[in-house]
């Protein structure tokens, strides 16, 4: 009963004090009998705890605030088929609103913009090659033409003929010695603006099935070539041809065996040369198929196009000439055979290759000394994107593409964190030239074969900035800046050039094409410029999440989470798990109605846009994101129309309409946003741009209006506004 009357204070207070009942009150009690340094190690101790606890505290606050920020920001999602745009759009998105962050990332786009020279520089070489290859012929066997390695170290098989960018006309066009699927250009200065592609004769295309294909029905063929092992020496190697002397020397038998690059050339033309000799002959040897080939595009004619379903007959295939029959003006003769003593002729005619290449002994010493930036690229590529890079281990996205081996484009895993890996590789390489080399190929000069020397010489010839004190010579700015001379050189060469348009190989059509920057990317001390970054192509792969703040305009300090996917086939289905969080969708589509996929050489890009376009369009997930339409492309789409091809070849429906680009882009759009009113679950916001995003201005003024827009839809849905 007392118990029950006692005060509550009189009841509990001696336990709190005590903490008798609460176990943890008894642990961090000081134990009986503490000595001060005990009771010293305890307080600091539980100080540090107390601590750690503050910290993850914070810590939970902060991801809580980041959480509420994130909901808060504005989401976008970068949508299209594979070399669409997108991450082109997101740099320019970056440029226009965030310029600091974006040129903080300058020194990782520095080494990617090289990558993408030397990448030029290695289809340039590749095209010298096939040429050097076909036009040996040896007259037992005029279809012998083996692949030839390119390096000396590391031999990069090729494909003969390589595969043809059919599936890329102007921006990434023709580049490869397929001619029949490359659409005839007019020449045009290598270094002057962009040629369109010409009218005539047509471009002989793949077939092209009904636009209205469901494009979850084709599966990604592999169109990459096979490949056939190397197996002789590649031009401009080091093997150099015998000199007269030597070649006099030698027996009837021995001459016999000789390959044609090895036989010394002829001496100086006389005074006044021999009739040119037809193209079916030099020096009065017969010629099986060296020069003047002509192909057929008999197994590519064209089918049209049909937006209603209608069974299109292909048009009449047309034979189209690429190769001139009779060599340039301008061309200078590869050595050649002097003709042999009569009795032995016919010996020799058996085993003997013959040239009638244009090429001579001065391109094959610079591409012998271009050399080196070959192993440069293979190296850092590997370095830095091991897994995705390293050709005989990947099997991903990039596999089943056209580029042959060796020349891949450079691409790069979301969240690979690759811009922070280049930053310091390139930072270590510009302070620090004294580091040896970390990955040369094991002879301590980064070269392959020894052909750098380390007296800063190739071949005998000085290179600034190798062993010379100006840098670091595994590093790309280096041995570029060291090649520079040579890179020019070859590409401003009329035979080179030559060579290429009879070739049909565009490499200024090409995604990530800098050859006509050369001068300017191959300097010591270069620095990109905004431009040079925004036309970088690094393919994607993934989903990459950029988050940035506005640095300016109506809502400085807004939060931005800009979503990047990589728009090849294989990986669409990543992009579906950011479906549900986004608040506006932009859609890149190139009215590309003349080219082909990558990835699906019989699919045409269009149709492919157009599909996938549908797809997102009927996803419920996304039926009240706002949808903006970018008709990507437009300077190629300019450039296709002015060189008078038909849209009508392409896409049969299209009739009579003017071949313009009022007409052409209106006729498009409207499909477009037929498709969309059709097919979406529900009315939404739906927006449409004429862009062409390599022109950073135009584009900047198209974005502040589409960044006003999302964000007042936005501030609308969260009821700010
Ligand atoms: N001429 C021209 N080239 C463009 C245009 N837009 C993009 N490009 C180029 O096209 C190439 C591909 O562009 P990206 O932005 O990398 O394409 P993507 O859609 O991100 O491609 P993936 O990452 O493979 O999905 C790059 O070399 C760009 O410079 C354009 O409007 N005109
Ligand atoms: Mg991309």
């Amino acid at each position: 009963m007392s118990i029950a009357t006692r005060p509550f204070h009189a009841n509990h207070a001696p336990f709190l004090e005590t903490g008798h009942d609460d176990p943890l009150a008894q642990a961090l009690q000081p134990p009986p009998n503490e000595s001060p340094d005990e009771r010293a190690l305890r307080e600091k101790l539980q100080s540090e705890a107390s601590m750690i606890s503050r910290a993850i505290d914070e810590d939970l606050q902060e991801a809580r605030k980041a959480f509420e920020r994130r909901k808060k920001a504005v989401k976008i999602l970068l949508l299209g088929q594979a070399e669409s745009g997108k991450s082109t759009t997101l740099k320019n998105f970056q440029l226009a609103f965030s310029p600091q962050h974006f040129r903080s990332e300058k020194l990782a786009w520095k080494t990617i913009i090289q990558l993408n020279l030397i990448r030029n520089i290695k289809q340039l070489l590749q095209a010298l090659e096939e040429e050097w290859n076909e036009s040996q012929t040896q007259p037992g066997n005029p279809g012998a033409s083996p692949a030839i390695p390119t390096t000396p170290s590391q031999p990069i098989p090729i494909s003969s003929p390589i595969p043809i960018a059919h599936n890329q006309v102007n921006n990434h066009a023709a580049r490869s010695v397929s001619p029949s699927r490359a659409l005839p250009v007019p020449s045009a200065s290598p270094r002057g603006p962009r040629a369109p592609p010409s009218a005539s004769p047509p471009p002989p295309q793949p077939p092209i099935h009904n636009i209205d294909v469901h494009m979850n029905g084709v599966n990604g063929a592999d169109s990459s070539p096979s490949t056939s092992p190397p197996d002789r020496p590649a031009f401009g190697m080091s093997a150099q041809p015998y000199s007269h002397r030597q070649y006099a020397g030698m027996s009837a038998k021995a001459r016999g065996k000789l390959p044609a690059y090895l036989v010394p050339p002829l001496p100086s033309p006389p005074a006044s040369p021999p009739a040119s000799p037809g193209p079916g002959s030099v020096n009065g040897h017969h010629l099986s198929a060296a020069n003047g080939v002509q192909m057929t595009n008999g197994s590519h004619s064209t089918t049209t196009v049909s937006f209603s379903h209608t069974a299109s007959r292909p048009p009449s295939t047309t034979t189209t000439p690429i190769h001139s029959p009779q060599p340039s003006p301008a061309v200078t003769p590869m050595p050649t055979l002097q003709k042999p003593p009569a009795g032995r002729e016919k010996s020799r005619e058996k085993s003997i290759r013959f040239s009638t290449s244009p090429l001579n002994d001065s391109h094959r010493r610079i591409r012998l000394r271009l050399l080196p930036l070959m192993a440069i690229e293979e190296e850092l590529t590997k370095k830095l994107f091991p897994e995705i890079n390293n050709r005989n281990s990947f099997s991903g996205p990039t596999s089943g593409t056209a580029f042959p081996p060796g020349i891949r484009e450079v691409c790069v895993r979301a969240g690979s964190g690759w811009k922070g890996v280049l930053s310091t590789i390139v930072n270590s390489q510009d302070t620090n030239v004294t580091n040896t080399n970390t990955y040369g190929n094991g002879n301590g000069n980064g070269y392959p074969n020894g052909i750098l020397k380390t007296n800063g010489t190739v071949n005998g010839k000085r290179r600034p900035g190798t062993a010379d004190g100006y840098g670091r010579k595994d590093d790309p700015t280096t041995v570029l800046s060291a090649c520079r001379e040579d890179i020019l050189q070859l590409w401003d060469d009329p035979v080179v050039q030559g060579v290429l348009k009879k070739r049909g190989v565009r490499l200024q059509d090409m995604p990530g094409f800098f050859l006509n920057d050369a001068s300017r990317i191959a300097q010591p001390n270069y620095e990109p410029s905004d431009d040079d970054i925004v036309r970088a192509r690094l393919r994607t792969l993934g989903v990459e999440e950029h988050r940035f703040t506005m640095e300016s305009g109506a809502y400085p300090g807004s939060e931005w989470y800009i979503y990047d996917v990589g728009g090849s086939r294989s990986m669409r289905p990543h992009w579906i798990p950011y479906f549900d969080d986004v608040q506006a969708i932009i859609f890149l589509a190139p009215l590309a109605f003349n080219l082909m996929l990558e990835e699906d050489s019989k699919v045409n890009r269009l149709e492919d846009s157009i599909s996938l376009w549908r797809q997102i369009c009927k996803n419920k997930l996304l039926e009240k994101t706002t949808m903006i339409l970018f008709l990507n492309k437009m300077d190629i789409l300019q450039a296709t129309l002015a060189a008078g091809i038909m849209v009508k070849r392409y896409v049969p429906s299209y009739g009579d309409l003017p071949n313009d680009v009022t007409h052409v882009v209106k006729y498009f759009r409207d499909k477009f946003r037929g498709y969309h009113k059709r097919d979406s679950p529900q009315q939404r916001p739906f927006y449409w741009h004429e862009t062409s995003v390599i022109d950073t201005r135009a584009t900047s003024i198209i974005l502040v209006g589409v960044r006003e827009g999302i964000l007042r839809a936005h501030l609308q849905s969260v009821n700010v506004i």
